[in-house]
């Protein structure tokens, strides 16, 4: 990286050869304009690499020149802290960021569309995706099966994925074995965990054992997600206008948008 001085000489050689630019100046100006954006683009040039050795190994050569999705935005934090109303706000205001559409071998509903609503499936073909490794997460519930599939991160725009730790962690699984090729990682945390219980009964749809328990879990959330290194960025959400500004802050730098 280029010192102040070494970038002051530079800029000084310039101003004076403003008139019939150099090569010598047009050199030094360059390097010191990759000298202040290398630092900043390095964790995203990173996490395109990534990107292109997972391609890479998953289509061979020909992954190369698929265009490449976005990375999903992915949003974590205790229950009741906040995250769909920030959510709500972010997808209003960018509405280039939507939630993934997940599948689903239940029958449709009067009115609910494919690949809009659900992705409609057989059970056959979504053991056969599950045994393939091709879902983030998936459950059985009530004899149907429903998940989050990998290919459906893949939207036009930013997919957003409202998740607990164990789902951030499920992601981070997804990324470490090349079958995603990376997320970027946002934390919403609350002032003190006092808070969370007063939003939660002032939300009203939760009996009071739940809250409980969701308190009691939002420990060992907090602990993970203020953990370094876990999250990209923490956003506390105490202040509602200045967290919501904040978070479409956040996904402009992530996405330079
Ligand atoms: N900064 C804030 N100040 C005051 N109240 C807030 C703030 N942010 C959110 N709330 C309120 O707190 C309650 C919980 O918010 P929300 O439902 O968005 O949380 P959540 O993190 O999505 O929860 P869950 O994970 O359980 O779905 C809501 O009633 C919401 O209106």
């Amino acid at each position: 990286m280029l010192g102040i001085d070494q970038c002051a000489r530079s800029l000084e050689k310039c101003r004076a050869n403003i008139f019939g630019w150099s090569w010598d100046s047009r050199l030094t100006m360059g390097l010191c304009v990759l000298g202040i954006a290398l630092p900043l683009t390095w964790k995203s040039l990173q996490k395109r690499i990534k990107q292109y050795v997972a391609r890479l190994l998953k289509h061979g050569l020909r992954g190369l020149l698929v265009e490449s999705s976005p990375l999903p935005l992915v949003i974590c934090g205790p229950s009741g802290v906040g995250k769909g109303t920030l959510l709500e706000h972010l997808m209003k205001v960018m509405p280039q960021f939507t939630f993934s559409v997940s599948h689903t071998t239940r029958a449709p509903r009067p009115g609910e569309e494919h690949g809009v609503h659900y992705n409609f499936s057989t059970v056959e073909k979504v053991k056969e995706m599950i045994a393939g490794g091709e879902f983030l997460e998936w459950a059985e519930v009530h004899g149907n099966y429903y998940g989050t599939s990998l290919e459906g991160l893949r939207g036009k725009g930013v997919t957003v994925l409202d998740i607990d730790v164990q789902g951030v962690k499920n992601v981070k699984s997804a990324v470490a074995e090349g079958r995603l090729a990376g997320a970027n990682y946002v934390f919403i945390r609350p002032v003190d965990v006092k808070v969370l219980e007063e939003r939660l009964r002032g939300r009203g749809t939760e009996t009071e054992d739940k809250i409980q328990l969701r308190v009691a879990n939002a420990k060992g959330e907090l602990e993970y997600g203020e953990e370094a290194g876990n999250f990209d960025v923490i956003i506390t959400n105490n202040d509602l206008d200045k967290a919501k500004s904040e978070i479409v802050e956040v996904a402009k730098s992530l996405y330079r948008i």
